[in-house]
């Protein structure tokens, strides 16, 4: 029997430089014998629980699923499924991954699945279940027929940003104060979301991390459960702290990176004066539980994700500019309904990028996170903008947005987590986003224009059609979704 032991190694007394490698005790047992101080340390420690849950089997989850099994040692992957007729495609395949590049293909199996039936919520609650009629009476906690039970430690949620709550609530109960959950979405706010909706007690919340994806995947016509890399792009990892550890309101102190002396580091003059309505601010360093420890080493020793981990402030920083981005190119080129780089080189577009980009600057440079982090006036600063979002435009201009994929299949958009994001904070901190607010609802409106050419944009709909979207269809008095077009190419991300 393969035995696992964990091996701690205490770097430094900072948090980040801490490290606890898993390794097999097959690779253990060539080195030297372990000393009575490592086999005690075993037995008050528990070993970890390696196995790595997958939420969301398209072309990301996939995408991840296949790096993982690829690596030396790999850990045991579980892919959750959100629908039976999946699941049974998959039973029915030779349960095999596999990922084409550069027309390539490299076929992995040892796979586990299991099923997790999206809960549909409407205004907090759980009302049905996803792709059925079926409709729940009392609030739904426990697992459905043929859903597993066993608890879930590490857990990489890869659905889009709109399925995030209905997906987690279908394992819930299986997550526990000590589970480590990865959220990979575009956009911000789904944090929050899941703590109001599905985690409220910060005493029995898991703890999180967040990654930033920048890798171009799409399905492959070849046959099923095939994805394309098609772009080479990176993962930015980074631990968020837990309300445990840290309140989510104080902003963060800057760290001092590079000095001459280690001693006493002169603190960077800040950018803003300090203001007496805001806590004090918090340094980013806290300890980390073993379960993020593992999650994240675990992905970072997988090549072909490129992953970089950063603190939590640095990857706030990285999230705001990837949002910036997506906050012009994606709802653009929805209304274009044109590529990536039908924004460039048109001057009429660029007057309606800067105006929105005025906006997006002022919301970014206003938010109190970010309040004491030197540099933030010139980093979020309209013109440096600017300046990122054209280069994307132009590095992806061949590329249909993410955006512009789902309207077109008259599916549900990430633009509230988009657009939506920067007038609800713009709201919160006294800046109004008008242009963002129009943008946010010329995409809904274009949405629901497409859902209604294809018959699904009003509520009693030919029960014999399925609706391509994760809002709410009312069916025979019980609230119930579709889910999106599985055969659709997801576009290539930057
Ligand atoms: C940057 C981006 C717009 C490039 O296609 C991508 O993030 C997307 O499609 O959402």
């Amino acid at each position: 029997m393969r035995r696992r032991l964990a091996v701690q190694t205490r770097t430094s007394e900072c948090p980040w430089a801490q490290s606890r490698l898993t390794v097999d005790s097959k690779d253990a047992m060539d080195g030297p014998p372990l000393s009575s101080r490592a086999t005690d340390f075993y037995r008050t420690n528990p070993v970890l629980n390696r196995r790595i849950h997958i939420m969301g089997v398209g072309n990301v989850g996939s995408f991840i699923a296949h790096a993982l099994r690829g690596i030396p040692n790999p850990p045991p992957v579980t892919l959750l499924f959100s629908n039976w007729a999946k699941l049974s495609e998959w039973n029915e395949s030779p349960q095999r991954l596999s990922l084409v590049t550069d027309g390539d293909t490299e076929i992995r199996d040892g796979y586990s699945a299991e099923i997790a039936i999206p809960r549909i919520r409407y205004h907090g609650k759980e009302v049905g279940l996803s792709g059925t009629t079926e409709s729940l009476s009392a609030p739904q906690s426990k697992s459905l027929e043929g859903e597993s039970t066993e608890s879930i430690s590490s857990l990489i949620v890869c659905t889009k940003a709109p399925y995030v709550l209905q997906g987690l609530s279908a394992v819930k109960h299986r997550l526990h104060k000590d589970s480590v959950v990865l959220f990979l979405q575009n956009g911000m706010g789904t944090v929050e979301e899941v703590n109001r909706e599905i985690f409220p007690d910060p005493a029995t919340r898991p703890h999180y991390m967040l990654g930033i994806n920048s890798h171009g995947m799409h399905s492959a016509s070849s046959g099923p459960f095939t994805t394309v890399h098609a772009g080479f792009g990176t993962i930015s990892l980074g631990i968020l702290p837990h309300e445990r550890d840290r309140k989510p309101d104080a902003p963060y102190e800057p760290t001092q990176k590079f000095s001459p002396q280690r001693k006493q580091p002169p603190k960077p003059p800040s950018t803003q004066p300090t203001d007496p309505d805001l806590p004090p601010p918090k340094p980013a360093t806290f300890a980390w539980t073993p379960n993020q420890r593992y999650l994240l080493r675990t992905l970072l020793r997988t090549p072909v994700l490129s992953a970089a981990a950063f603190s939590p402030p640095d990857l706030l920083q990285l999230q705001l500019e990837k949002l910036a981005v997506n906050c012009i190119v994606n709802p653009l080129t929805v209304l274009l309904d044109a590529r990536n780089g039908a924004i460039l080189y048109n001057y009429a577009l660029t007057r309606c990028m800067r105006l929105l980009l005025a906006e997006i600057s002022l919301v970014i440079r206003s938010l109190p996170d970010l309040h004491y982090i030197p540099n933030v006036e010139h980093r979020f600063d309209p013109g440096r903008l600017e300046t990122i979002v054209v280069g994307v435009a132009q590095k992806t201009s061949g590329n249909v947005s993410s955006m512009l994929a789902d309207v077109r299949a008259g599916r549900q958009t990430e633009v509230d987590y988009i657009n939506g994001w920067i007038v609800s904070k713009g709201e919160e901190l006294g800046v109004r986003c008008l242009m963002n607010y129009m943008l946010l609802n010329l995409v809904k409106g274009k949405k629901n224009m497409i859902q209604m050419e294809m018959g699904e944009g009003v509520p009693f709909v030919d029960e014999s059609r399925e609706r391509r979207d994760g809002g709410i269809r009312v069916k025979s008095g019980v609230a119930v979704a579709g889910e999106g077009n599985e055969k659709e190419k997801e576009r290539g991300k930057l």
